[in-house]
């Protein structure tokens, strides 16, 4: 960290919402689930502003043990489970700060503002409280996306089934699913889309499509999923609601933070039944390239639902799945 910058810490207490495909949920951002807000005391810079609740990490603690120190002085908790989630640079006129962003979700004490502050319960639906602190505002959208990412298998199953399947997946609470099927046609990946996007809409869920964007357009999907060569040709963010990206490195994760797009899926973790043989990154070498990100990273390749706890822990978002979704 260079001398001038401040490192921060930020906890994102999160409670509630529906269940995600019967996963364990941390927090469904259309789920009905609920976030802290803490509004800066008098006296402080940007006094009145709401915030996360939070602050500067100290000589000598690691950014946990900051955390633990900062919600314990504001709110008198003790976390019991924390996720390291996004970091993002922000220049106040005040000097340069690094937002190390943390999702908690569970704690132990009486909750309650030691500082006078004023909390609030907030969820995704719209903010009923301002002015947030400038530098979070992408936090909210960030919030907003579900912890599962699912990818179509509809070569593999053909098409009757996986609608089947993906019927049973959306009524269970999926609510991201990205068409992909690369031996198909155009015409076939348009019928297979446009079926996607009207059932998934009927559920509330989203769709993007698969590095095609004038099919996205044509289909009203809500978003394109660009491949990592198309990343290197982008100039500037497609005109969706969702643009999403696959990755193999820390630059093309800068790349897709810089053009603003809304998530990374980061891949192979593991080994998986396509590629068995073929290298992969591992958690730990997942979570050192996941860790500077300032948008949510989706870990992917040979994992399954019982891998999401592991994945929060190594700083993903969640997990996209291909095969083992459906
Ligand atoms: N706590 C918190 N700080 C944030 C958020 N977003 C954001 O840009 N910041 C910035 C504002 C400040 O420049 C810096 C945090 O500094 P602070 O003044 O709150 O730190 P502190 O609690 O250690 O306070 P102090 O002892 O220095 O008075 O990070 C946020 O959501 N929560």
């Amino acid at each position: 960290m260079g001398l001038n910058v401040i490192d921060v810490v930020v906890g994102i207490l999160l409670q509630g919402g529906n269940q995600e495909n019967g996963l364990p949920v941390l927090h469904s951002g259309n789920g009905g689930g609920s976030f802290l807000l803490a509004q800066r005391p008098d006296g402080k810079s940007y006094a009145g502003y709401w915030e996360f609740p939070g602050g500067k990490v100290e000589q000598g603690e690691t950014l946990l043990q900051a955390l633990q120190r900062e919600l314990c002085e504001e709110l008198g908790i003790e976390i019991v489970t924390a996720y390291p989630w996004l970091a993002r640079s922000y220049n106040y006129a005040h000097g340069k700060v690094r937002l190390n962003f943390f999702r908690v979700t569970s704690w132990q004490g009486w909750l309650h503002g030691k500082e006078n502050q004023s909390l609030s319960w907030q969820t995704t639906y719209g903010l009923t409280v301002s002015p947030v602190l400038p530098a979070n505002e992408f936090i909210f959208r960030a919030l907003q996306l579900p912890s599962l990412y699912a990818i179509s298998n509809a070569a593999e199953l053909g098409s009757e089934l996986f609608l089947e399947r993906l019927q049973d997946a959306l009524g269970n609470g999926l609510k991201l699913v990205q068409v992909r099927e690369p031996g198909y046609s155009r015409e076939a990946m348009r019928q297979l889309s446009m079926d996607v996007v009207k059932m998934a809409h009927r559920y509330g869920a989203q769709v993007l499509i698969n590095s095609d964007s004038e099919l996205a357009k044509e289909v009203q999907a809500d978003g394109v999923h660009m491949t990592g060569s198309q990343l290197d040709a982008c100039q500037s963010r497609p005109d969706f609601p969702l643009c999403a990206v696959s990755c193999h490195s820390i630059e093309d994760i800068r790349r897709a933070s810089r053009l603003g797009l809304d998530f990374v899926v980061l891949s192979p973790v593991l080994p998986t039944r396509s590629h068995p043989g073929a290298a992969h990154l591992g958690w730990n070498r997942f979570a050192q390239m996941a860790e500077s990100s300032a948008i949510p990273v989706y870990a992917l390749g040979g994992l399954y639902s019982e891998d999401m706890k592991i994945a929060w822990q190594h700083g993903a978002h969640g997990i996209a799945m291909l095969r083992h979704a459906w």
